[in-house]
C-alpha cells in the first residue's frame, strides 16, 4: 500500500501544556481511519495538525512526501483547497446562498475546472448524495442530514485526495448518522483517504483502522478491514470494537 499521509513526532503545546506529545502515524491512500479517545485526549488536534489546519509545535508530517509543516499559509491554502476536504460536526454553510452555491463555491475557488464543469460536479455530487431536491434551497431550511450531505458535497468538489472529519455525525440522529457513514464508506470505496474523529463505536465501525488516543499519544490501534454492507458483519465489528474500547478502559 502506498502511504499517503506520514505523521512524525507531532507534538502540540497550549499555553505551555502538552496536548500531543510526538504522534506517530501512517495512513495509506485508500484508507479509512477512525481516531477515538476520551474527551480531551487530543483527537481534534491531531486532526487539525495532520491536516495542516494548525501549525504543530513540532514534528512532522508529509502529504504525498511533501512535507507541509513547513509551507507559509498561502501555500497551505492552496494545498487544502485543492487535496484535502474537511467535514465538521456542524455544516457551516454560508446562509445568503442556496445549498447548489454553497457546494459549488470552493470549485470555483480553486479554478481548475470551467464553471460549467464545477456547476456539473456539484449536481453529480447532489444526485449521488440525494439531495438534488434541496439545491436552491436556503441552508437554513433543509435538515441537519441534508445539511451534512452537502458539507460532503462541498468537501468533495475539487475531488480531495483526503477527506478529514470531525465528529462529522455529531448532531445527527442515528437513522441520519447511518446514512452519512453509508455516504463516507461509497466515498472510500471509490478512492478517497478518509480520516475521522468520532465518539461513537458504531461510526468506527465503519473505517478499516481505529486509532485509540490516551493523553495524546497513541496507545493502540484495530485493525478491521474494509466495511461490508452486511447488517450482520456490522454487528459483528460493533462487537469487537466495543471489547477493544473496554480494553482500553473506555
Ligand atoms: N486552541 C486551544 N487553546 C488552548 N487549549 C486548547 C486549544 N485547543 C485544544 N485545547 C486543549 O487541548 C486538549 C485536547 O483538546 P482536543 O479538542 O484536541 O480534545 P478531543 O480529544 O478532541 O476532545 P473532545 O472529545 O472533547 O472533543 C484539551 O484540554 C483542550 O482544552
Amino acid at each position: 500500500m502506498k502511504t499517503l499521509l506520514e505523521v512524525t513526532g507531532l507534538a502540540k503545546d497550549f499555553d505551555g501544556t502538552q496536548v500531543l506529545k510526538g504522534v506517530h502515524l501512517t495512513v495509506y491512500e485508500g484508507e479509512m481511519v477512525a481516531i477515538m479517545g476520551r474527551s480531551g485526549s487530543g483527537k481534534s488536534t491531531l486532526l487539525y495538525g495532520i491536516s495542516g489546519m494548525d501549525k504543530p509545535t513540532s514534528g512532522s508530517v508529509s502529504l504525498f512526501d511533501r512535507e507541509i509543516t513547513s509551507l507559509d499559509d498561502d501555500q497551505m491554502s492552496e494545498l487544502r483547497l485543492r487535496h484535502m476536504g474537511f467535514v465538521f460536526q456542524h455544516a457551516y454553510l454560508l446562509h445568503k446562498l442556496s445549498v447548489m452555491d454553497n457546494i459549488v463555491l470552493p470549485g470555483f475557488k480553486a479554478g481548475a475546472l470551467s464553471r460549467d464543469d464545477v456547476n456539473q460536479r456539484g449536481k453529480a455530487l447532489m444526485e449521488k448524495t440525494g439531495i438534488s431536491s434541496v439545491a436552491a434551497h436556503d441552508p437554513g431550511k433543509v435538515s441537519g442530514g441534508q445539511l451534512q450531505r452537502a458539507a460532503i458535497c462541498r468537501a468533495l468538489i475539487n475531488d480531495p485526495d483526503i477527506l478529514f472529519a470531525d465528529e462529522p455525525t455529531g448532531a445527527l440522529n442515528s437513522r441520519a448518522t447511518q446514512e452519512i457513514m453509508d455516504i463516507f464508506n461509497r466515498i472510500n470505496r471509490e478512492g478517497t483517504t478518509v480520516v475521522l474523529v468520532t465518539h461513537d463505536a458504531k461510526v468506527a465501525a465503519r473505517a478499516d483502522r481505529i486509532i485509540f488516543l490516551v493523553d495524546g499519544l497513541i496507545q493502540d490501534e484495530l485493525a478491521l478491514g474494509k466495511h461490508e454492507a452486511d447488517e450482520q458483519a456490522q454487528a459483528a465489528r460493533e462487537k469487537k470494537i466495543f471489547e477493544w474500547l473496554e480494553h482500553q478502559g473506555f
